[in-house]
């Protein structure tokens, strides 16, 4: 699994934490920056990574900002992005789980290291558990559809 790395100043730190979880991990991953703590705008990150994913130059992303809560809304209107930001191990389960989620958002400022990496960890190991989650799934996609258009 190839992950999509995105963060603004907010998220630089905690960035750099996952970049050596990953690497520990053994899962292979592209930065898409920013790429130092220097203040910057997130939708501009979130974007460059989203279109990664879309386009399939990547499989999944962790976007980080100072709450989470920017990056996600902002990764959420790239059409085929499912992003969910997560406080805690549940959230990140389920997001998998119930929603599957291709995008976990992660604030900088909220978290600490060790929390993070337990949800980065239990996030990349969790499959989707399809059936009627797979419906409600399609009905967002459907929702993009009317929405956006092709
Ligand atoms: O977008 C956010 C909140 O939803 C992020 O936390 C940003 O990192 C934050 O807004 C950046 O704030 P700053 O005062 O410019 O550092």
């Amino acid at each position: 699994m190839k992950v999509a790395l995105a963060c603004d100043h907010g998220g630089f730190r905690l960035k750099e934490v996952i970049k050596s979880y990953l690497e520990e991990l053994g899962v292979e991953y592209v930065d898409y920056g920013t790429y130092s703590e220097d203040s910057v705008d997130y939708p501009d990150f979130a974007y460059k990574a989203a279109k990664a994913i879309v386009e399939g130059e990547a499989d999944r992303g962790i976007f980080i900002c100072g709450t989470g809560i920017g990056i996600s809304i902002a990764a959420n209107k790239v059409k085929g992005i499912r992003a969910a930001l997560c406080y805690n191990i549940y959230a990140a389960e389920m997001s998998r789980r119930h929603n599957n989620a291709n995008v976990l958002c992660l604030g900088g400022r909220v978290l600490g290291e060790e929390l993070a990496k337990a949800i980065v960890k239990v996030w990349l190991e969790t499959p989707f558990d399809g059936g009627r989650h797979e419906r409600r799934v399609n009905k967002i996609s459907q929702i993009e559809e009317n929405e956006c258009g092709g």
